[in-house]
This record gives structure tokens, sequence and C-alpha cells, in this order.
């Protein structure tokens, strides 16, 4: 990581505006999802968070000489799809992480993979996301082999990587970065650089449940048109997460880490 956590380091690359990338992690309770997260922003592996509080945290990074703004949206959908649209409509790729040691987690991370099918299809776009088995210091409890992870990752044609939250930060990194290079790519290559869009007048005739059709999540979105639009609000003013205060508290339990919504560490 180039920067240091909110600031980037002394020859972070050339200084051009820093692209912007929003990220969002999906998984079950459970597969690491803020221990990654933590991890990536802090070199540290914290072992206890809340697991009702989701946060949406900043970190200015470098990859591969280029200065990205990237936003890291640690959800927390409890333990199916609910309310996507929080994440779908605002994040340019996906983590979706499993616990090797869980084989419910890794069927959690089959019906995420599942849903950002559909929505690429409705929206008919192409959303990045990586397969993550967690937990790779566990393998001595493994319940699901890494030939089932490539598999399944295979089978929605996206990258698989296992990892650990616990073991080597490089590791982690990396795999942040790659959801970062996938992000460039497709924003490169569909120039979504344009702010997203929301119909006005027709949200509500397009919410179509997906359970309606698809008996898959209980998750709605709206079918996005280019008619008659309102600029979606800008990622400050607009409800993604639950932290209220000035503070995000992080997830874990014991009081001693916070992170400031101004994205420092202290
Ligand atoms: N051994 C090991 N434990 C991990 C790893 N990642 C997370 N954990 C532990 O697994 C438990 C759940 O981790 P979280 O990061 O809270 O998982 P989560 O997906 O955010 O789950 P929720 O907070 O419930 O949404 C915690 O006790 C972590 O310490 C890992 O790589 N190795």
């Amino acid at each position: 990581m180039a920067s240091v956590f909110g600031k980037p380091r002394a020859g972070g690359g050339p200084q051009s505006a820093p692209l912007e990338v929003n990220l969002a992690i999906l998984g079950r309770r459970g597969a690491g999802k803020s221990a990654l997260t933590v991890k990536f922003l802090t070199r540290r592996f914290i072992s206890e968070y809340d697991p009702n509080l989701e946060d949406t945290y900043s970190s200015e990074e470098t990859v591969d000489h280029q200065p990205v703004h990237l936003r890291v949206m640690d959800t927390a959908d409890l333990d199916t799809p609910r309310n996507c649209e929080r994440y779908l409509n605002w994040a340019h790729a996906f983590l979706v992480v499993y616990s090797v040691d869980s084989r419910q987690s890794f069927e959690g991370s089959s019906s995420y993979l599942e849903l950002l099918a559909l929505h690429a299809k409705e929206t008919q776009r192409s959303f990045p996301a990586l397969l993550l088995g967690n937990k790779l210091d566990m393998a001595q409890y493994r319940q699901v082999t890494q030939a089932e992870g490539a598999a399944l990752a295979g089978r929605f044609g996206c990258l698989f990587f296992e990892v650990s939250a616990c073991l080597d930060f490089e590791h982690v990194q990396h795999v942040f970065h790659e959801a970062v290079r996938e992000a460039r790519r497709e924003l490169e290559k569909n120039s979504l650089a344009r702010p997203l869009f929301i119909s006005e007048e027709r949200a509500v005739h397009h919410q179509t449940p997906l359970t309606a059709r698809h008996g898959l999540a209980s998750c709605t979105f709206n079918t996005l048109s280019t008619t008659s639009l309102k600029e979606m609000p800008a990622v400050a003013q607009a409800k993604l997460v639950t932290v209220k205060s000035s503070r995000a508290q992080s997830k874990r339990k014991a009081p001693t880490l916070t992170l400031l919504k101004g994205f420092k560490i202290f």
C-alpha cells in the first residue's frame, strides 16, 4: 500500500487526479469481511467486530503508479443478501467472501454471485467480482476445497483467491489492488466515469422484486434508465451506511480502534 491510510506517501506516483473506485465487500456473517477490510487499511488483524454495523472507509492508494481514491463498503447483510440496492447501485467492483472452514458461507457466496449476475443482466453492465476463500490459516478445518472455490469462480467468470486476514498483509493488499485493477479496466472500457442516474418518475413502476422473478434474494433495485433523470446525490450525502455520527465506529467490540469518517486512524 503506497499510502499511510488516509494520505499518500511521498513519491506515490504521478500527480494526476485520482480515479475514484467504490468497492463493496459481500458475504455471510463471520466470513471475515471486516477483518480483511481492517487488515488492508491498517495492516492489523483485529479479531472481534460488532456484526451489525456497516461502515464505509476511504483510502488513498497507488495502484500501478496511478493514484486511486478507494472507498470500501464493509457490508453487514446478516445471512442472506437484503436491501441490496445500497451496494448494487454504488460499487464499481465486489469482493465476495466466504470462509474455507464454513460450507454455509461458501453457499452464501454463491447466492451473492448469482445476485451480481442478475444485476449485471438487468442493467446491461458488467461488474467485476472477486471470490475470496478467507481464513486460509484454518485450512486444517477446511470444509471447502480450493478446487471448489475455483470452480465457483469459473462459473461466474470472476477471479479467485484464497487469503487470510491474519496472515501476511501483502496478500490481502494484492487482492484489493486486483479489485481496483478490474474496476479500472471496466470504467476505462465503458467510460463509466459519469455519475449514476436514477429515474425520477418511473422508479416506483420499475421496482421489480427479485424474489418475484427469480426467488433468489429479497432484494429490489431500480432499473436504471437514461430518460428524465436526476443525478444521484454524491456519495457523501447518500445514506449508504448506517453510521450517522461523525465517527465511523468500527465493527469491533473493543473500544480501542475507531475510524474517523474523515478517513484517518488515530
Ligand atoms: N483464523 C482466522 N479468523 C478470522 C479471519 N478473518 C476473520 N476471522 C475471525 O472470524 C470472525 C468473524 O470475522 P469478521 O471480520 O467479523 O467477519 P464478517 O464477515 O465481517 O462478519 P460480520 O461482522 O458478522 O458481518 C472474527 O472472530 C474474526 O477474528 C482469518 O483470516 N483467520
